[in-house]
């Protein structure tokens, strides 16, 4: 599985302990990623031995994880989640939150969003390389093919620096789960993530970002031998 660095122990760590944050009867959002795949696996074994969790994948990947894992599997269409787990690729905030991120490393924001924002909690999984003052990665914005050049010249004109994600072991550019391009676009530190996001939604052709604004219920950051949580608190 792919994985975006940081030690996985400490990954698996922020894994174990968001999954026990889920209780019996819990429909659970499964996250992308290597981090959100340690919490599929521990919630796996807590199904193996009795608690009652169904789940709704975020992508290929985490369907995959999850029918490994043994994980019962329902959509949307099926249930609400109760609470979703999810990796970043970066975040900011402090404890007590607003937390924002940027996600879609492995090209699945679309879907993760959608999961994710539609949870009563999302619980983020990190190690501490994910954090810092000021969101400065590149921000991955998927877009429909026919779309992208169109795309392209627009977030030049919001002062970015896309670039079409390529495939590693495939010929030509990464194809989402749901068809389309990836445009990884620089703009630098982001002031304001949330005007960032807003403008990023207007774009015609733009399916998703992934800008996660303010949707943080709590960030579990692991460590070698310890987990920090920290939790939006409503002011
Ligand atoms: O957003 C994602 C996939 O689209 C992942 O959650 C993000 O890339 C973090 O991955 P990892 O836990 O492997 O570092």
């Amino acid at each position: 599985m792919k994985s975006n660095g940081g030690s996985e122990a400490a990954k698996r760590r922020a894994g174990e302990a968001a999954a026990e944050a889920v209780e019996d009867g819990d429909v659970v959002g499964l996250g992308t990623g290597s981090t959100a795949a340690h919490a599929i696996r521990v919630l796996g074994r807590a199904v193996d031995a009795g608690l009652d969790v169904t789940g709704i994948p975020t992508s290929h990947q985490s369907r995959q994880v999850a029918r490994e894992a043994g994980i019962p599997l329902v959509t949307l269409a099926d249930a609400t989640p109760d609470l979703a787990i999810d990796g970043a690729d970066q975040f900011c905030g402090d404890d007590g939150g607003p937390f924002h991120l940027v996600k879609g490393g492995g090209a699945a924001h679309a879907r993760e969003k959608v999961v994710d924002t539609a949870a009563d909690r999302l619980l983020v999984v990190a190690d501490p390389s994910k954090r810092t003052d000021s969101l400065d990665h590149p921000v991955p914005v998927e877009v429909l093919p026919d779309a992208a050049p169109v795309v392209e010249a627009r977030l030049a004109d919001l002062g970015g620096d896309p670039t079409l994600r390529a495939a590693e072991r495939k010929d030509g550019p990464v194809v989402t789960d749901n068809g389309n391009l990836v445009l990884d676009c620089a703009f630098g530190s982001i002031a304001d993530p949330a005007a960032l996001a807003a403008d990023l939604s207007a774009l015609a052709g733009v399916v998703e970002h992934g800008l996660f604004v303010d949707c943080t219920a709590a960030v579990y950051v692991g460590r070698e031998d310890s987990v920090d949580v920290l939790e939006r608190t409503d002011e």
